[in-house]
């Protein structure tokens, strides 16, 4: 199977989580981080999802899932121990037009969540399309490790001489753009990963 990489704009996007196991946890701090307003439905929930709901980051359904719960929503995510409650998730997003994620495998859901490592602006996601997860995140771990090179600050930069390239149409600033491009790279090349410490 072959999969379309998007970073997608979830801000203030309706998402629902199924499960609050370690797994669901994941899932509800990322959508967090990236703004989204997020219900999770189970009976359970992990000490640090608990805590979110203590702090009002997130809406709770105390309850199993119900048929059709999924309607309404944005993204939903299928992050149950159980795979024929995951399956009925899945089948009744597809019936309603929802895109949802299956935590039982990259052919089950529409989409799959990348492994991601980010720097200010630079937003690094790594997919295996389910072959590895674990390759992944191993991976994810030696370039965020290799990113401490780089500061939010020269991602700024760039995109800031990027900015007056394109409004002055001036050449020299493209130039300096691709220079402080090629300084970059060297830093994260130049940069030695102790294997043994990811
Ligand atoms: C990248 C990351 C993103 C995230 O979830 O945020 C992610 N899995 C992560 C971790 C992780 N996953 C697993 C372990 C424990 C064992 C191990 O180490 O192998 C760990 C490590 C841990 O939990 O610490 C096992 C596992 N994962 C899946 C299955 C089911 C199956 O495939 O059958 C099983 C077997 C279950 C079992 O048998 O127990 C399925 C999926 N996992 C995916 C993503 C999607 C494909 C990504 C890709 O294409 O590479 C996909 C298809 C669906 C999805 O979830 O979207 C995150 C890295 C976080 C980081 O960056 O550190
Ligand atoms: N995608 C991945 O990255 C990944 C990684 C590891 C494991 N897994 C798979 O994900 C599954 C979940 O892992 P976990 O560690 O979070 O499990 P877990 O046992 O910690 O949590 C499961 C959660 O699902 C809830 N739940 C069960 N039935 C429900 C229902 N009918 N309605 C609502 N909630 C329900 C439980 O209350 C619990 O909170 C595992 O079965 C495992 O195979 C996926």
């Amino acid at each position: 199977m072959q999969f379309y990489p998007i970073h997608i704009n979830i801000k203030d996007k309706a998402c629902l989580v199924v499960g609050g196991g370690k797994v669901a946890q994941r899932k509800v701090n990322k959508l967090l981080s990236a703004g989204a307003a997020v219900t999770v439905i189970s009976k359970e929930l992990t000490p640090a999802l608990q805590e979110l709901l203590g702090d009002n980051r997130m809406k709770h359904i105390n309850r199993c899932y119900n048929n059709n719960d999924v309607v309404g929503f944005f993204l939903v995510f299928a992050a149950t121990n159980n795979k024929t409650i995951n399956q009925q998730i899945i089948s009744e997003a597809q019936k309603n037009g929802v895109l949802a994620n299956s935590v039982d495998g990259a052919d089950k859901g529409n989409f799959i969540i990348p492994a991601s490592c980010q720097v200010g602006h630079l937003n690094v996601g790594i997919t295996t399309e389910g072959t590895s997860p674990a390759l992944s995140a191993r991976l994810r771990k030696y370039l965020m490790a290799k990113l401490t090179a780089v500061s939010p600050e020269a991602i700024e930069q760039i995109g800031a001489k990027r900015k007056q390239y394109l409004e002055t149409g001036n050449l020299a600033c493209q130039d300096e753009m691709n220079a402080l491009i090629d300084e970059l790279i060297s830093q994260i090349e130049n940069y030695n990963v102790n294997l043994n410490s990811i």
